[in-house]
């Protein structure tokens, strides 16, 4: 029973008591003008009702998010401050992009494991709709001499160094900071790199909107998923606007390419679509879950993090991460009920299914002499993925870990991995468990 499992010094398992996420939104649809930490807000206040949980027992909120908002740096705090939490709540953030809200459910996990605290929070927030836009450099630095300038004649001068280029304003690019490569554009190298078919990247697509649609229709996201009511309180929002519920697989054949249009095989529809969205999750330590009257949801078993170069394949974090966790919490890939990878693009998604069979990558990247073993379909994703959910970046790590838990206790029990990579060549995996 102990073996392999991440537990505190007292023997206790981590447990999710309970986990929740906003509807998921496209870009400046449902969410327009709300940013980031109001979405924190409204999830993290609504998990904390639903749990019926006096706030006063919450120790610690570790929360992230990748597109920061300068004004307020450490979104975690606010969301101690602003969902009635005890003033004295420890909070700080955390960013791992993508991976970020893996990131803020491991640092809860560490701080139980440590002794530290028995009752925390953890999840993640973004909008691509309230984005920090900035300045050129050159504006930038305009501004801040024009600050220091004292008279006419010093403000003239650099002012009229200014040309009209340099006053456009700057939004963040989705794009790696070292190699100044779109995450679109590694899709399509890897895509290039492992022959994956634009047919295929098509048809996964289509299965994750169309597996998505039927969640919905049986109601499995309705413990999961919140409704939102986000300002200027005109409409509740109840479900995911990114879900093509009409999805058709001729559908998809029609678009062109976006991120290499000659030659490419990425387009809008086998590629996430930026979004708007917060989850969260309430860890609690075992025993302190059942003092304080809760069923635990499930665990988590063990997780794991890795990095690999930026220029090639940056997007292959989970088939370096999930040998990691499989093997701390003494696993095989075929021990697992459930497999959970975000789908960033189709094209990541089906390279990363290709290199955990390959038993050539697997002795040439990972040092092991088999294969992490080949993906059962049945298993994959079985509610759909990150291209019909959508990915507000910070938000995605606690979305995976709570449907898979979901999808366990519907099916009795069980273990599923959840996995995912993220800039800057980074990789993360987790590994829930739930009792049968
Ligand atoms: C680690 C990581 O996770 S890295 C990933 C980080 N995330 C990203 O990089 C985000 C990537 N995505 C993007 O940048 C954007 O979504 C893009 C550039 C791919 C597309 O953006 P947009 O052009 O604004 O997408 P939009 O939603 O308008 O779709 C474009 C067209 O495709 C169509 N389309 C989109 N999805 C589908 C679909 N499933 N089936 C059929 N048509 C579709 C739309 O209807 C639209 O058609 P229209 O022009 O006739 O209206």
């Amino acid at each position: 029973m102990t073996a392999n499992k991440l537990l505190t010094r007292n023997g206790d398992r981590i447990a999710v008591v309970s986990g929740l996420r906003t509807p998921f939104a496209k870009q400046a649809t449902a969410y327009h003008g709300v940013p980031a930490l109001d979405l924190g807000k409204m999830v993290v206040g609504e998990m904390l009702q639903r749990a019926e949980l006096d706030p006063k027992e919450i120790q610690q909120v570790v929360y992230g998010q990748v597109v920061q908002m300068p004004e307020a740096p450490n979104i975690a705090r606010e969301i101690v401050l602003g969902t009635g939490m005890d003033v004295r709540t420890d909070a700080y953030s955390v960013s791992r992009a993508c991976a970020t809200s893996f990131q803020s459910t491991a640092n809860i996990v560490e701080s139980m494991m440590a002794g530290h605290i028995d009752v925390g929070i953890a999840g993640g927030a973004d909008s691509s709709s309230v984005l920090p836009i900035g300045v050129t450099k050159k504006l930038a630095r305009a501004l801040v001499d024009l600050n220091k300038a004292r008279t006419f004649g010093q403000r003239w001068n650099i002012l009229k160094k200014l040309r009209i280029a340099d006053l456009a304003p700057q939004p963040p690019a989705v794009a790696e900071y070292s190699t100044g490569l779109s995450m679109g554009q590694t899709a399509e190298q890897m895509a290039k790199t492992h022959n994956i078919s634009r047919e295929d990247q098509d048809a996964m697509a289509h299965r994750s909107h169309t597996l998505a649609t039927k969640a919905w229709e049986a109601g499995l996201m309705k413990d999961e998923v919140m409704t939102a009511h986000p300002e200027p309180f005109k409409e509740f929002i109840e479900m995911d606007n990114t879900i093509r519920t009409n999805s058709t697989a001729d559908g998809y054949a029609k678009l062109r390419p976006v991120f290499d249009r000659k030659h490419g095989s990425v387009t809008a529809a086998n590629s996430t679509a930026l979004t708007d969205g917060a989850s969260a999750v309430l860890l609690m330590t075992e025993s302190k879950a059942k003092a304080l009257g809760y069923e635990p949801l499930g665990y988590i078993r063990s997780f794991g993090f890795s990095a690999i170069d930026v220029w090639e394949d940056m997007l292959m974090g989970p088939s370096y991460s999930t040998p990691i966790a499989l093997e701390r919490a003494g696993m095989n890939l075929a021990d697992l009920d459930l497999i959970e990878m975000h789908e960033a693009f189709a094209a990541q998604a089906l390279a990363n299914m290709k290199m955990f069979e390959s038993k050539k990558f697997a002795e040439e990247k990972l040092g092991r002499s088999h294969a992490i073993g080949e993906i059962d379909m049945s298993k994959f994703n079985v509610n759909g993925g990150s291209l019909a959910y959508g990915h507000p970046f910070a938000a995605t790590g606690t979305r995976l870990i709570t449907q898979t838990i979901n999808e366990l206790r519907r099916r009795g029990g069980g273990v599923g991995l959840t996995t995912a990579c993220a800039a800057g060549g980074l990789g993360a995996a987790m590994i829930v468990e739930v009792d049968g």
